[in-house]
């Protein structure tokens, strides 16, 4: 093939740049791959050779860019605007029905619940300008957590652009998902080093490093829940939030149930935790939030968690279950 001028490399990088963020949204956020990994190689592998004849052509957001440069010598702090909070517990049906019950005696108005899978993670907050990923940062106390964007960078779940210049945080949960854990481990173990202990400490573990190219390697996915300073989105409810991030380009659990009747609630929580193995990655419950925004402010919070959702936490697993596979002679 001749060699390309500036301005047809400018267009067909374009064109790239569109259809591997399309199959990459398709392959990492829907689960729903289009192209063969062949295929998305290939054009990948033409971007990269135009941007390194032209690297006028590198924009941020292209997916050639997702792992960051130097390696860093430490993270900087960061305080969220919005504090992230904590959730309160319920350890069973009697604790679910009092929740239920504080909600009712808070708010005159009818109301529903959205029942989420608690994912067992790390919590980390993305903020967009524009569109554009420009910040990713853990936790941390809820009040001050730590800028790791380039390691979330190489999450290829998390997008470096949304479907419309929109300014706003969005909030989830940063996981290993099951499989990449054991693989992890087992090339760990092989090699000598410690392993870890469980796929929450995998990930963040993950997202310590101070060399994303490590970060990079971790099979890393996120599932978001949430935001801060949203006004953009225009969305008054929690599954109004839910359907607008997904619309976005942003990574959402499926799994969740929206109910005004708290036996319904209990089911649905029955109904996961018969089927929490079979799922790819690890949950360790169920979050109950009281559906309206408006509902949510009239019932408040705590001095550390909101009033208006509570984790159901499924009993420890016990040890046993791994002897118990053990066929006893
Ligand atoms: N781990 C989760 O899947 C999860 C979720 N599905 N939804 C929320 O809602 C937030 C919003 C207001 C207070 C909690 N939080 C979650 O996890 C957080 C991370 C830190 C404390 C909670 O576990």
């Amino acid at each position: 093939m001749s060699k390309l001028t500036l301005l047809e490399s400018e267009e067909r990088a374009r064109i790239l740049r569109e259809r591997l963020n399309t199959y990459g949204h398709a392959y990492y956020v829907l689960d729903a791959p289009m192209v063969s990994d062949q295929e998305y190689d290939k054009l990948y592998h033409e971007l990269v050779a135009i941007e390194t004849e032209y690297p006028e052509l590198i924009i941020q957001e292209s997916p050639t860019q997702r792992v960051g440069g130097q390696i860093l010598a430490g993270f900087e702090k960061v305080a969220h605007d919005v504090p992230m909070l904590s959730l309160g517990n319920a350890f069973n049906k009697e604790d679910l029905i009092a929740f239920d019950e504080r909600i009712q005696k808070l708010t005159d108005k009818p109301f529903n619940y959205v029942c989420e899978l608690k994912i067992d993670g790390l919590a980390v907050s993305l903020k967009y300008e524009a569109g554009r990923f420009v910040r990713g940062a853990t936790r941390g106390d809820g009040t001050i957590g730590e800028e790791i964007t380039q390691n979330l960078r190489t999450v290829k779940a998390i997008p470096l652009s949304l479907r419309e210049p929109i300014t706003f945080e969005v909030r989830g949960e940063c996981y290993m998902p099951k499989d990449a854990f054991a693989k992890l481990n087992e090339d760990r173990d092989e090699k000598g080093q410690e392993i870890f202990a469980n796929p929450r400490n995998a990930a963040a573990g993950s997202l310590r490093q101070l060399d994303s190219k490590v970060t990079a390697e971790r099979h890393l996915s996120v599932f978001l829940y949430g935001a801060a300073n949203f006004e953009a989105l225009a969305v008054n409810s929690q599954s109004e939030l839910l359907n607008k991030i997904s619309e976005l380009g942003l990574r959402t659990n499926p799994l969740r149930l929206e109910s005004d009747a708290i036996e319904e609630v209990w089911a649905f929580i029955e109904d996961i935790q018969e089927r929490r193995h079979t799922l790819p990655y690890e949950i360790d419950g169920v979050v109950i939030k009281v559906n309206d925004f408006e509902t949510q402010e009239e019932i408040g919070y705590t001095v550390r968690a909101p009033r208006w959702a509570i984790a159901y936490k499924f009993p420890a697993e016990e040890k046993e279950t791994i002897l118990r596979d053990i066929e006893w002679t």
